[in-house]
């Protein structure tokens, strides 16, 4: 195996805890004038990773200072039952924010869900309003994995104007919105996904390559531009550890620079979360 250079190496820990410090400072400032920002997690049912997840988010809260409030409803309810409870949070005025974990059970619809959100209490962003926004460059509450990759960029200094991006995966929660917000920043686009005739076409142009499909290393050194800058929204679990979408060892060798997983996109998804519910927050407040 050849040497890292580890300076290559993105430092998503360190990025989401300077963005966490930042939602706490605003959210004290929110709680000196008597105002606590609060996130409520609706988790259904009892799948492993969703409960890990919820708990990060839950630390997460406690770190920023960010009251938290977990709702476990049972695997079975239903699609009614789950929107009525939606509505009593969307009424109530304690709540800033709402996160219904995914994936949900299939007999719900996902979207329906998501469309009962209120828009001002969506700090994932994924309400229709809230990615209609983004779609006319009017960034406000907005997709957590993206703008955390966007936050990583401005923090390492990727120019993004006139570059060539490549999204591959076009998720509604990481490769859709990525691309828009790329594409707010006037980098030229390209999105390709799991029918995509020839990837490596595309991604041996990227001069900026994201990637989320959740297919362990898809993404190998011989695709790779030289001096490329590759963010991995991908995260794979086995028996045999973690893995991103990107052979992560030898395509540093190619990159300029190269999130790793763990420890790159992730922390920074969870960060960016705290800044929306103190966004929420906000918004109540002056409503
Ligand atoms: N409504 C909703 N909003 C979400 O934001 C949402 C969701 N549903 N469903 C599931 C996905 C997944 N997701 C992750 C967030 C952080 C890490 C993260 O921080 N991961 C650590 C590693 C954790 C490990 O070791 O497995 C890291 O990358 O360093 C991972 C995954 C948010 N999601």
């Amino acid at each position: 195996m050849s040497d890292i250079d580890t300076s290559k190496i993105i430092d998503g820990k360190a990025v989401a805890a300077k963005v966490e410090a930042e939602a706490s400072a605003a959210a004290q400032k929110l709680k000196d004038n008597g105002i606590i920002p609060k996130l409520v997690t609706v988790l259904v049912g009892d799948n492993p990773a969703s409960q890990m997840y919820v708990r990060m988010k839950h630390k997460a809260c406690e770190r920023v200072g960010i009251a938290a409030e977990d709702c476990l409803p049972p695997a079975d309810i239903s699609e009614a039952e789950l929107l009525d409870l939606i509505h009593g949070l969307n009424e109530d005025d304690s709540v800033s924010s709402i996160l219904v974990q995914l994936p949900l059970p299939a007999h719900i619809n996902a979207q329906t869900i998501m469309n009962a959100i209120s828009p001002m209490k969506d700090p994932d962003g994924f309400h229709p309003f809230n990615m209609g926004n983004l779609m006319i460059n009017e960034e406000g509450l907005v997709p957590c994995t993206p703008k955390g990759i966007i936050r990583l960029m401005e923090e390492y200094n990727v120019e993004i104007k006139g570059k060539n991006a490549v999204v591959v995966g076009h998720s509604n929660i990481v490769g859709k919105p990525m691309a828009a917000m790329l594409l707010n920043r006037d980098a030229t686009v390209s999105i390709c996904h799991v029918f995509t005739k020839d990837l490596k076409l595309y991604t041996k142009e990227a001069d900026i390559l994201v990637v989320g499909t959740g297919v362990k290393h898809l993404i190998k050194a011989d695709m790779v531009k030289d001096g490329a800058a590759i963010f991995d929204a991908g995260i794979t679990t086995d028996a045999t550890g973690t893995y991103g979408d990107v052979d992560f060892e030898n395509v540093i060798q190619k990159a300029s620079l190269i999130t790793p997983v763990p420890g790159g996109v992730g922390p920074m998804t969870i960060a960016i979360l705290m800044t929306h519910v103190v966004k929420c927050a906000e918004m109540i407040a002056q409503k």
